[in-house]
């Protein structure tokens, strides 16, 4: 009865192998940097599908073809292992991916010459060892996850590694003779691993395009964070957190202000020096500004040549001492080979104003510099009765 359920969950098992593999294969048309792990658990699945169905249909007379499941599902096993490793943690393992077909063929086909009882010491052993060095290598991905799917991948890896452990225990203390299916774990216990056993493939496949699918979110949301050309912050990530660090800022007691710069006569960059020697100067910008300005402050490519930084500083003051640092240090050494200067609109963020007023303050401001010569610091002064920028400061 229990021969005839493991029998079934080996067809069903492989069948779901089979289907794991297909997946593999569709995901990886359709996300380039992805494939390598991908095609790891392809082939793990594959072998995998290739070891259990082989072991349901083959003659109960031959020895052979456990030898061959053993090691299909070992390797598969270190394969799909290597794959989720490097989805869920971005851990790649060294050593060539044969290795982890080629090894276990080889210890398990030793093992094998020494009669069924130490081939299926050794078999669980293995298996036990390759699983749990995968537990282990995601434990941060089980203690600290960035996703749902990172801790099931690891809580999934720790229960198979322990259904391996005491599988290792069943064949160390079982003495009948000689099983055709490997599992040695005693009888009440066997049409649990059945059930796994058939489930897990699928249940595996699942999660490593889940953790793709992670993977891929991940890199498409910090590339909609980050400005392409200067690597600075994009305005759409700047806006996302621009209420609860305002927030935080007057939490501490401490002044909100807003640096708008703008690089001056960008176009003569343009013309002199071409579009790429313009793109230099940006990229020369986003590497310069973060030193100048203190560390904390949000600076987000804001338009073409258009920066916005977010300041919190102890007073207005403060902060167009700040700007004006940043536009002596820019002004004194050429950027990408190209003399340029900036102006800079500053205004402060006041309690209760919004976002957008604060950034039309500020943008009062710049031009105000730009009109006034540019190669200069605005501040802003909120109008009280309405008086006008550049009168605080101009
Ligand atoms: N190379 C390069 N140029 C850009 C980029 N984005 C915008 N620009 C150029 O920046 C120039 C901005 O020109 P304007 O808005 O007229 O201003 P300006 O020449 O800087 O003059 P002022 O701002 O008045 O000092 C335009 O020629 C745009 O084509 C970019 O990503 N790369």
């Amino acid at each position: 009865m229990h021969t005839i359920d493991m029998m079934s969950a080996l067809v069903i098992g492989g069948s779901g192998a089979f289907v794991s593999a297909g997946m593999m294969r569709l995901a990886m048309q359709t996300d380039r940097s992805l494939r390598r792990p991908l095609r790891w658990c392809l082939w793990g699945f594959l072998l995998l599908g290739f070891g259990l169905s082989q072991n349901a249909f083959t003659s109960w007379a031959w020895r052979l073809p456990i030898l061959v499941g053993a090691s299909a599902t070992l390797a598969a096993t270190a394969l799909v292992s290597r794959g989720l490793l490097a989805l869920a943690t971005g851990h790649v393992v060294r050593h060539p991916a044969l290795l982890d077909v080629l090894l276990p063929t080889g210890v398990l086909a030793l093992a094998w010459t020494q009669g069924h009882h130490a081939f299926g010491i050794v078999f669980h052993a293995a298996c036990l060892a390759v699983s749990s060095a995968a537990a282990v290598a995601l434990r941060p991905a089980l203690l600290a996850p960035r996703s749902a799917a990172e801790m099931t991948v690891a809580a999934t890896m720790t229960f198979y590694a322990a259904t391996w452990a005491y599988g290792l225990f069943g064949a160390m203390t079982y003495s009948g003779p000689e099983r055709r299916h490997l599992m040695y774990v005693p009888e009440p216990a066997l049409s649990l691993y059945a059930a796994t056993y058939a489930l897990l493939p699928l249940v595996v496949g699942a999660l490593v395009l889940n953790l793709a699918n992670a993977r891929l979110g991940q890199r498409l949301r910090v590339q909609a964070g980050t400005d392409e050309l200067t690597g600075l912050m994009s305005r759409r990530a700047l806006h996302e957190g621009v209420d609860a660090w305002h927030a935080e800022v007057l939490a501490q007691g401490r002044r909100a202000a807003l640096l708008l710069i703008d690089v001056d006569h960008f176009k003569r960059v343009n013309d002199t020096f071409g579009h790429e020697g313009g793109d230099e100067v940006l990229r020369a910008l986003g590497r310069h500004m973060p030193r100048q300005l203190r560390a904390g402050t949000r600076l987000a490519r804001y338009g073409g040549e258009e920066f916005l930084a977010l300041l919190d500083a102890g007073s207005l003051d403060e902060a167009v001492q700040a700007a004006e640092r940043l536009r002596a240090s820019i002004a004194a050494a050429p950027l990408g080979g190209v003399p340029v200067t900036i102006s800079v609109g500053v205004a402060g963020w006041p309690a209760d104003v919004a976002f957008a007023r604060a950034l039309a303050r500020a943008d009062v401001a710049l031009y105000e510099a730009k009109r006034a010569g540019r190669d200069r610091v605005v501040l802003d002064v909120e109008p009280a009765g309405g008086r006008r920028a550049g009168e605080a400061a101009g």
